[in-house]
């Protein structure tokens, strides 16, 4: 079994929770009221911006230059692609870059990013990308899966173009990078040893991931 679906296997009842919460299905199907949306998706412009200082430290903590090469390119797919489809819906709600810049943060956006940055300062970079893995990797197992809704990428459901951005090739290939960089980077530094507390990271940011869903599910009118 490879590293990854370790983890998914030791931490399953939270990925499942994560990847299956009922905001999930909401997109697929439509039904998902907009306000509920709107406040998971500025929290979330906050939420990359986090991110991206998550992968800036990924570079920094790289023990090798091609290491530091992928981190750069993830820091990228943030910055340049991610964050434009954040900026592009919101424009559609008369909210600005600056806007969404200067929005409250939620409990939730600083709990999960508070923690992966603490977990990537104190560890190495096998225990960051590992903290990193939930969000990268289930986007793009959950878009995938509403993507094969019937419907769901249909004109007519307002998340269809949510949905197209993370189940299309571009965020597909990201995910299939970061996947890729955590196999070659648990064969190098993940011992029997450290195991557990790897598995402790992975469930720890999968649950926060959750809670990040419920946060929006609970903004619902
Ligand atoms: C909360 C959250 N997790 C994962 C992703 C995927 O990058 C995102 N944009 N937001």
């Amino acid at each position: 079994m490879s590293f990854f679906e370790r983890l998914k296997t030791a931490a399953s009842a939270e990925w499942r929770a994560y990847t299956g919460h009922p905001f999930t299905d909401a997109m697929a199907d439509g039904s998902l009221p907009e306000a509920a949306f709107r406040h998971y998706l500025v929290q979330d412009y906050l939420f990359l911006i986090e991110f991206a200082r998550a992968y800036a430290l990924a570079i920094y903590k790289s023990p090798s230059l091609a290491d530091m090469r992928e981190s750069a390119a993830g820091l990228s797919a943030i910055l340049d692609v991610e964050m434009d489809l954040h900026i592009k819906l919101c424009a559609g709600w008369g909210l600005s870059p600056g806007d969404l810049e200067r929005a409250p943060p939620a409990v939730e956006m600083l709990a999960y990013t508070r923690y992966v940055l603490d977990a990537g300062m104190r560890g190495d970079l096998l225990a960051l990308k590992v903290a990193l893995a939930p969000c990268v990797i289930g986007y793009a197992e959950i878009a995938t899966r509403l993507a094969s809704r019937p419907g769901a990428r249909a004109a007519t459901n307002p998340y269809s173009v949510w949905i197209s951005e993370y189940a299309g090739a571009l965020y597909q290939e990201v995910a299939a990078n970061a996947r890729a960089q955590l196999e070659r980077l648990a064969s190098r530094y993940a011992t029997p040893a450290r195991e557990a507390e790897l598995i402790a990271i992975f469930r720890e940011a999968t649950r926060l991931e959750a809670d990040f869903w419920e946060m929006g599910w609970r903004a619902r009118p």
